[in-house]
């Protein structure tokens, strides 16, 4: 071994282990393709600050790829709208990596579907006024901050924002995370039939993308963050779509989900997205939709100023249908968002989003390992089994041969 076995033996012997330096057993609060997550608190005898921590053990053994990533991008991001990684803990005996971060104790799934079934038994929950406001602006503030450093969040929904509980220093702040369902694909080495055939929703998918875009872009995130908006308002979905159980190709292409948008947002007319005829699946949707004439009188005005009494004329609805135009190059960076006057007006966005007000929402529920946890946010909205395009998958499968032989040369 390149280092001589005396010093090893030191290092490994200094080395702080997690589980001496926290306490997690029974602690589970989430668990997924990308590993599990436990809530824990630092022992007496940990050099760590108290309060309670996420502490992540990633999937599988040795430096896999998407452990490297998350590791390598969340190192050189620091922002207050951005989940912090505080620690790494390689544990050398069993090759398992253990990362720590600030524990957030709500998320705007949790939140929303806690709005949505007080309604549906008549009890208002009270929140402030500029709620929806307050939220919406650290959202923005976090990504225009992940764009500014060339990094796109590609899978932004309800379940990876999350909201900081009443016993932490930074109580109401927003915090984006990525739960990590979607890189599934960057598990690599995991045959494919072995994946459980976890759930991806496409509801916060920009048409661009359902229409064969080849790459993420920062509109694609605004997008997203429209769709988010709109839920915040209507405590639903915007377009929501039932997913069949059916098996989906790996095509990007989904026409329920094309349906459900265009039910809402109308169909685009040329002079709407001129880019749309370029695009990969336009024959698919010419075939399908033909003119779009059956859309003619759908708008977003139209459907909420119907399902939520929204004007058209507030300064709400104006930032929500520019997020929201179906053509990526018409929606606004996150820097313009920010500047929409939206919030520049009263009441102004404030830095803990429950403004004071009480906390209405549970603590997150710990997960024991016999029941299978169906209503984990990571699972959210069950929809179709995904099936990895299997070209992602191959290229994702390559890549690891690849790191995997680089590393036995090393060691
Ligand atoms: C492979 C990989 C997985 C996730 C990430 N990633 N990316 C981001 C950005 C884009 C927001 C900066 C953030 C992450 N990673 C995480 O957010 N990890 C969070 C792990 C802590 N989990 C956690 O707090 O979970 C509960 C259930 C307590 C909310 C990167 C790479």
């Amino acid at each position: 071994a390149w280092m001589d076995a005396d010093f090893r033996r030191q290092l490994s012997a200094r080395r702080e282990r997690v589980e001496d330096a926290f306490e997690f057993e029974g602690r589970k609060v989430g668990r997924g393709s990308y590993g599990q997550v436990f809530k824990t608190k630092p022992r007496s005898c940990a050099d760590a600050p108290a309060g309670d921590y996420a502490l992540k053990q990633i999937e599988g053994s040795g430096l896999s790829m998407s452990a490297c990533r998350e590791i390598a991008l969340l190192r050189e991001l620091k922002h207050p709208n951005v989940i912090s990684l505080k620690q790494v803990y390689l544990a050398h005996e069993t090759r398992q990596i253990w990362l720590l971060f600030d524990y957030a104790e709500h998320d705007l799934w949790r939140m929303i579907n806690f709005h949505a079934s007080a309604k549906k038994c008549n009890s208002q929950v009270s929140l402030p006024p500029n709620f929806t406001k307050s939220i919406m602006h650290q959202i923005l503030c976090g990504i225009h901050y992940l764009h500014s450093n060339w990094v796109l969040h590609r899978d932004l929904k309800p379940a990876n924002i999350l909201v900081m509980g009443t016993t932490s220093p930074e109580r109401g702040r927003v915090k984006i995370a990525d739960l990590g369902l979607a890189r599934l694909f960057h598990q690599p080495l995991t045959p494919l039939t072995e994946i459980d055939p976890v759930v991806v929703t496409f509801w916060y998918r920009a048409p661009e993308l359902l229409l064969g875009a080849r790459h993420y872009t920062k509109a694609i995130d605004l997008w997203a963050i429209g769709c988010i908006m709109a839920e915040l308002i209507t405590d639903k979905p915007l377009f929501y779509c039932k997913q069949e159980e059916d098996i989906k190709t790996s095509s990007p292409y989904n026409r329920d989900q094309l349906e459900r948008i265009f039910s809402v947002m109308g169909f685009p007319s040329q002079q709407d997205w001129r880019d749309l005829p370029h695009l990969p699946k336009y024959g698919d949707l010419v075939r399908n939709f033909g003119t779009g004439q059956q859309y003619a009188r759908f708008s977003l005005g139209r459907h909420m100023s119907r399902s939520f009494g929204m004007s058209e004329t507030s300064p709400e609805f104006r930032l929500l249908s520019r997020l929201l135009a179906m053509d990526p190059l018409r929606r606004p960076s996150a820097r313009e968002a920010l500047e929409d006057r939206y919030f520049l007006e009263e009441p102004r966005p404030a830095a803990d989003v429950f403004n004071g007000f009480d906390i209405p929402y549970g603590k997150r529920d710990f997960i024991s390992d016999s029941s299978d946890n169906k209503d984990d946010p990571a699972r959210q909205q069950q929809s179709q089994p995904v099936h990895a395009s299997l070209q992602q998958y191959q290229q994702s499968h390559q890549q690891a041969l690849l790191l995997q032989q680089q590393q036995q040369q090393l060691s």
